[in-house]
């Protein structure tokens, strides 16, 4: 009975049917396919073994390389970090989306979800801008009331960019004219464009103010926002217009009245009358203050940045200006090696806030990074810090350099320096402020880029070799809103570290 049921199955079982023993087999031939069976089990086992061992050590792979931007605030940590993105974007030929911002197929991948959220960033960099200028027009207006009322000259108190810089003792300020207090006051609607955007991005931020206040200014103080890059701020504007779409910048409702393009096309005019005033450029030259060299500068390019349906480009996202809050985690995989043999690595790219009060959160990442790429603007000699305006900037970059080369955490962690903001130090230099009246130690030497730039590399390496002796030295002149020179040294220090990770693993 047993045995039928048996034959049922196997007649029912095509599979079953195959492996039945043959009929009339005889006892050799059943022990020539049982070994035949056995080995043909060996070997699929064998295969399954090897994709396991293959499955697991894919899954162990090379390790991520993983690279820490460190950094005073303002020294282009995240500006290093757009670059990356913009290296890791997918260089495709295809344009995707139905609108040709940007004719960079390039940008278009590399930003694209977040156009509508930077343009923004540079609207707030924008009003922020005038609205420095227009502080500063205030100071003078009082200053100069003050100074034709009292006999004694007024005290001298900074505006809020002047606060970041060594400011002249003595302000001699032209008068200015009821034009431009007209001028001032036409632009006023700039500031419920800034309190909005302020606003629009505070629930991934934080606002500090920056600057003293003045009483006598009728403009409130200033106030610079700062987010966590990791919070999603990025989204902010696309969700507020609710859509989803290839270019984030799609999403922007031209038509809307409450677009705060709006009032920025209308105070065009005015904002470039304002940065061209004669009367305004006088008092900026007193109070030292260069907008130009500022963080998040636009002036230059108004008529662009306040038309109607300004988009921003890359080079427009690298110069806007976002302060970091906390740490950020960004992965890429890029095809980098040495040898004209690319292989894909994955690289982990870590930016902090740079202010001081932020600087204890990087300590915990020390232990774990293959690299550090220190950023010290080197452009910043004449300038002090925002948080601690006794300080000065460049003194605070040798310090910050010293503590992190000396660091144990740190020892086998490899160090590139890039003396940053080269643009602006030539610019400077060439404009004839003088290195030696802030570094004394300069003494007569040229007052060009040249001698100055060897000069400051030279007292990086020296704390390096000082309290690092064994470390070797690999250091850059850069200028990190430049895209195409940053790329090429970028590049540069990717192979450097991947020769350098392929070392130590053949050393374990
Ligand atoms: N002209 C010029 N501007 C630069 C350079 N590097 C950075 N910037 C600008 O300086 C500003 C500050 O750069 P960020 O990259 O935001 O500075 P950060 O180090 O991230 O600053 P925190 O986030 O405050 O720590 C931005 O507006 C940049 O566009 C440079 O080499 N040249
Ligand atoms: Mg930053």
């Amino acid at each position: 009975m047993l045995r039928s049921k048996r034959q049922r199955i196997s007649d029912d079982d095509p599979l079953a049917r195959a492996m039945e023993p043959p009929p009339g087999e005889t006892f050799e031939e059943r022990q020539r396919r049982l070994a035949a069976e056995q080995e043909a089990k060996r070997v699929s086992d064998a295969i399954d073994e090897e994709l396991n061992r293959q499955r697991i050590s894919e899954k162990k792979g090379p390790k991520a390389i993983k690279i820490l931007l460190l950094g005073q605030s303002e020294s282009g940590k995240s500006t290093t970090l757009k670059n990356f993105q913009l290296m890791n974007s997918p260089k495709v030929a295809v344009i995707l989306c139905p609108k040709g911002h940007n004719t960079d197929p390039r940008s278009l991948q590399a930003f694209r979800s977040e156009r509508a959220s930077w343009r923004a960033v540079i609207q707030l960099n924008v009003v922020q801008s005038i609205h420095a200028i227009l502080d500063l027009m205030s100071k003078a207006h009082s200053s100069v009331h003050v100074a034709s009322t009292s006999p004694h000259p007024p005290p001298t108190s900074s505006s809020s960019h002047s606060t970041n810089r060594l400011s002249a003792s003595h302000k001699d300020y032209p008068s200015i004219t009821t034009e431009h207090l007209k001028l001032k006051m036409r632009l006023g609607p700039l500031l419920q464009v800034e309190a909005a955007l302020v606003k629009k991005l505070l629930p991934y931020g934080h606002v500090q103010l920056s600057g003293l206040a003045n009483p006598a200014q009728s403009f409130p103080i200033q106030q610079e926002i700062s987010v966590n890059s990791s919070a999603g701020w990025k989204g902010t504007f696309s969700r507020l217009i609710g859509r989803d779409s290839c270019d984030s910048s799609d999403l922007i409702d031209w038509s809307n009245p409450d677009d705060p393009g709006v009032v920025l096309n209308a105070c065009a005019e005015d904002m470039k009358r304002l940065w061209a005033d004669p009367i305004v450029k006088k008092m900026m030259e007193i109070e030292k203050m260069r907008p130009e060299e500022m963080a998040g500068f636009f002036l230059d390019a108004l008529d662009r940045v306040t038309s109607l349906h300004y988009s921003p480009t890359d080079d427009d996202i690298l110069r806007a200006r976002l302060k970091t809050l906390g740490v950020s985690e960004h992965r890429f995989s890029m095809k980098t090696g040495p040898l004209g043999s690319p292989m894909s690595h994955d690289w982990r790219v870590f930016d902090v806030g740079g202010q001081r009060s932020l600087r204890a959160a990087w300590v915990p990442y020390f232990d774990d990074m293959n690299a550090i790429i220190f950023l010290a603007p080197i452009s910043c000699f004449d300038q002090v810090l925002q948080e601690d305006p006794t300080v000065n900037r460049l003194a605070d970059s040798f310090l910050l350099w010293k503590s992190i080369v000396s660091n144990p955490l740190l020892k086998k962690t490899d160090l590139v320096l890039f003396l940053n903001k080269c643009d602006i130090l030539r610019a400077k230099l060439a404009s004839g402020i003088r290195l030696a009246d802030y570094i004394v130690s300069y003494g007569s030497r040229p007052n060009d880029f040249e001698s100055a730039s060897v000069y400051l590399r030279k007292k990086f390496a020296v704390l390096l070799k000082d309290h690092s002796p064994d470390r070797q030295l690999y250091c850059h002149f850069t200028s990190v809103t430049d895209t195409k020179s940053t790329t090429l040294i970028l590049e540069n220090v990717q192979d450097l570290l991947v020769r350098d990770n392929l070392k130590r693993s053949a050393l374990v």
